[in-house]
């Protein structure tokens, strides 16, 4: 299958790196010339356009578009001669499908909100499928992103807080991560090594409750001994406000005032 990925930032890069690391298909990208995407199509051996019209003459199976959410309707536009079986997957937060069938009336679209892991095949992908994206196609759409990591399917208005969820979640457990490694570096470890720690904690404890399928509060309880070290920390985190600071940055990342 022919691959096109569209806007080769941060997003699509990862999408890239997933894709070329585990898919047969043909990967290719599309980047206004940027020698920041040169030099990472010439690491990966992907193919790179610097037009849309470039595109269009390729004519890919699939596209993904991943630029900024605010010129993505504009950049599906300039792909409208497209061929109608192209399915067009939108990962530009906010940007709804009708926007999308508004430029391409006929293509398949559906959108998607995935998340850097993506790059390491170990994604968390929101999926909006549309009605009209059946059999083959919804098979072929299901077929790339299970390359990239667990797909959860869910409606198109539930798709932005799946994406604050799934997408905007490795910052804030990046930022956990990065004070933790202060803390074990004030404790005497030097930094690789605490990296490395905290890194395969984080990785075991959300393998452990995706493999049990536990509650987390059932997970933190196995871990609180009586009387015993974790619980001094948790209590902490509860003076602090801990939850609710989590709570308020998922409020804020899905548009509360
Ligand atoms: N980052 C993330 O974790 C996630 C991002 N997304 C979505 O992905 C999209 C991109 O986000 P992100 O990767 O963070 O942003 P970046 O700014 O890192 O990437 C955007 C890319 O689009 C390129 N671009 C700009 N204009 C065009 C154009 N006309 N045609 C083709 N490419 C173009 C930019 O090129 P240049 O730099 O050369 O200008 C850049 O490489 C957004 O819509 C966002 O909502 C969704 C889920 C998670
Ligand atoms: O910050 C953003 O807007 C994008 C969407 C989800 C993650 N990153």
């Amino acid at each position: 299958m022919k691959i096109t990925v569209v806007g080769v930032g941060s997003m699509g890069g990862a999408i890239i790196k997933g894709l070329a690391s585990s898919s047969a298909d043909e990967v290719s990208g599309l980047n206004p010339t940027n020698p920041r995407v040169s030099r990472l199509a010439d690491y990966l051996h992907f193919k790179l356009f610097t037009t849309a019209s470039e595109v269009v003459e390729y004519q890919p199976d699939v596209v993904i578009l991943t630029t900024p959410a605010n010129i993505t309707v504009a950049v599906a536009k300039e792909l409208d001669g497209l061929q109608p079986n192209t399915i067009i997957i939108s990962a530009a937060a906010g940007v709804r499908q009708y926007e999308l069938k508004a430029v391409l009336p006929n293509n398949p679209v559906v959108t998607i909100i995935p998340n850097t892991p993506v790059a390491v095949n170990a994604g968390t992908i929101g999926l909006a499928l549309s009605a009209d994206v059946t059999g083959a196609t919804r098979d072929n759409i299901i077929y790339v992103l299970n390359q990239l990591g667990d797909i959860i399917t869910v409606s198109e208005d539930q798709l932005d807080i799946v994406g604050v969820i799934g997408g905007c979640g490795p910052a804030f457990i990046d930022i956990f991560m990065d004070a933790m490694s202060d803390a074990a570096v004030k404790h005497g470890l030097d930094r690789q090594t605490a990296y490395q720690l905290i890194a395969s904690m984080v990785k075991g404890t959300g393998a452990l409750a995706y493999d049990t399928e536990k509650s987390p509060s059932a997970l933190r309880d196995e871990v609180t001994s009586p009387a015993g070290t974790t619980i001094k920390g948790v209590e902490v985190l509860e003076k602090h406000g801990f939850r609710f600071s989590v709570i308020d940055a998922v409020n804020k990342a899905n548009g509360e005032d």
